[in-house]
């Protein structure tokens, strides 16, 4: 006798939706992804890969800039001697990347047996999902378990409509056909704070509109302050407690206005005020998944909503918007209702990344965990101003800090700011997963000059300050 393969339907082809289906397909499971836009969602598409596919070129840019404080000379005039941004190449580079991503995507989704169906899905009730193809013709598609992992799209203001021209959503900017010459960034949370510092790398006149005290509230306040620092270093306006009340067009420039009058001209608007859940008219209501007031869909750590075979992953969930969770709740997800061995979403070891320049990496307890008492630390700080390599490299900004709890000594979460931070803060990621002691890190050989120095060293000032 045959026993009938389960049955997985998921609407979302992004980190939390292929990642999950990769894993249905693995346990045996017939599974369909029904995605409207293109396999690897907005991550691939629009988001995170665009995005650093544009920083990449943006701080290669920087570093002729920096050439000189390290003794290179140039075989041009003193006029010639800046690189200059050829953003049609640029762009172009970033959309031909992304889709042949999105394309690997698919084509390791369908070599896996997933089956991948373009159109926009609606679930009808918690054992059937409808899908309206891109080619008009739909289909109902019979479902064991459904997983929703529709991702989130740019918040808008009423009073600043995106045009797609000059007033803009992240979304947006790999069609410019021209450097802008003045961008209004609105909004300094991780968005707008990696897509100013990309501009201002590029050579544009940027001004940061933040709403805050300063750039990147919710980041790691001794960070956010390097971050804030180098951008005033380097030539940004940046604008703290400043709420941006609206965008206009006039002629061929913008006009932000913010909330005590004042308005700040620009050629272009770049909208980065956060992102809303895609949840709306997908049949939640109607079969009952439980949502929060901001859209977002109510999970456990399991990734099970609040009906039975139905599950949801990643940002569309509000859980923590990074693609690495996305894909970790889809996977878990898959797991759980295939009934293979599973483990809670653990969110203590998850690495993050901003990728400005130095880059911001956190992992674990953050200091505002630590100043706010949910876990007892000790903590320690080094600037990267001390380390050998960074002298040599010439880098000045950054440092290195590190959390243990007093007693066990274990490690419980991390900071570093410096280039490439985010291939550094792997060991103290290591050592939180794994509940490693400082003494453990320490013990631990890095190599003479480097950068990682800084953590075995941060590591052993932790011990001298427990001993
Ligand atoms: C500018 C930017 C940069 C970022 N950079 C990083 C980074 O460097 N690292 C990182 O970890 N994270 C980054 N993120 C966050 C990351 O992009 C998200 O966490 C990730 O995309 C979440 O994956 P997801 O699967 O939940 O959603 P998405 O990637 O948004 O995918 C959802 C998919 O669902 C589809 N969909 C929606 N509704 C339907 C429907 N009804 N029917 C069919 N399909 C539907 C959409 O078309 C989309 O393709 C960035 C975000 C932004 C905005
Ligand atoms: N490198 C990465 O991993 C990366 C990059 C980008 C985004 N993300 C993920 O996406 C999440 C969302 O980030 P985000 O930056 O898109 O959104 P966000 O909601 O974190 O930040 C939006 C910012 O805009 C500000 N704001 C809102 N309205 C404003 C106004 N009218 N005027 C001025 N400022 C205004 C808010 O105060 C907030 O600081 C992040 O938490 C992160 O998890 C990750």
């Amino acid at each position: 006798m045959t026993t009938r393969k389960r049955s997985v339907v998921v609407i979302g082809g992004g980190p939390g939706g292929y990642e999950a289906a990769l894993v249905g397909a693995q346990l045996g499971a017939m599974v369909t992804v029904i995605e409207k836009e293109g396999m690897g969602g907005a991550a691939v598409l629009t988001d995170c890969v665009p995005s650093k596919a544009l920083i990449a070129t943006s701080d290669f840019m920087s570093r002729f800039e920096a050439a000189g404080r390290l003794g290179v000379g140039f075989d041009t005039t003193e006029l010639d001697q800046h690189a200059h941004a050829e953003v049609q190449q640029i762009n172009q580079r970033i959309v031909r990347l992304a889709k042949a991503q999105s394309l690997d995507i698919r084509a390791q989704c369908e070599s896996a047996g997933v089956q991948v169906f373009d159109g926009v899905g609606q679930i009808v009730d918690r054992g059937r999902v409808y899908a309206e193809g891109t080619n008009g013709v739909s289909r109902e598609f019979g479902a064991d378990t459904i997983l929703v992992a529709v991702g989130t799209t740019p918040r808008q203001l009423p009073t600043a409509v995106p045009d797609g021209e000059r007033i803009l959503t992240w979304q947006q900017i790999y069609d410019l056909p021209e450097l802008p010459k003045h961008l209004i960034v609105v909004g300094s949370g991780v968005t707008g704070a990696e897509l100013a510092h990309a501009y201002l790398g590029l050579g544009c006149e940027v001004t940061l509109v933040s709403s805050r005290d300063r750039v990147l509230p919710g980041q790691d306040a001794d960070a956010a302050t390097v971050i804030e620092n180098v951008f005033r270093r380097r030539g940004m306006n940046v604008l703290n407690k400043s709420r941006a009340v609206g965008a206009q067009r006039v002629g061929d420039s913008v006009v932000v206005t913010l909330d005590d009058g004042r308005t700040v001209e620009g050629s272009h608007a770049l909208l980065a005020v956060g992102a809303i859940p895609q949840t709306e008219g997908i049949g939640l209501q109607a079969a009952g998944v439980e949502t929060t007031a901001s859209g977002h869909i109510v999970v456990d750590r399991v990734s099970r909503t609040s009906v039975p075979g139905i599950y949801a992953a990643g940002d569309c969930t509000g859980v923590y918007p990074l693609a690495s969770v996305a894909a970790m709740q889809g996977r878990i997800a898959m797991f759980h209702a295939l009934g293979d061995a599973v483990a809670p979403l653990n969110l203590r070891g998850v690495c993050a990344n901003i990728f400005t320049d130095p880059e911001i990496a956190t992992v674990g307890y953050s200091m505002a965990d630590i100043d706010e008492g949910k876990v007892e630390a000790r903590t320690v700080t080094l600037p990267l101003s001390t380390n050998p390599r960074a002298k040599m490299r010439n880098i000045t900004d950054g440092f290195v800090k590190l959390f243990a709890r007093p007693g066990s000594n274990t490690v419980v979460g991390g900071v570093v700011v410096a280039p490439q931070a985010s291939e550094l803060i792997f060991p103290i990621g290591i050592a939180v997963q794994n509940r490693l002691t400082v003494d453990q890190l320490a013990s631990t050989f890095s190599v003479y000059p480097s950068m990682t120095g800084s953590i075995s060293e941060a590591a052993r000032r932790l011990h001298t300050l427990e001993s």
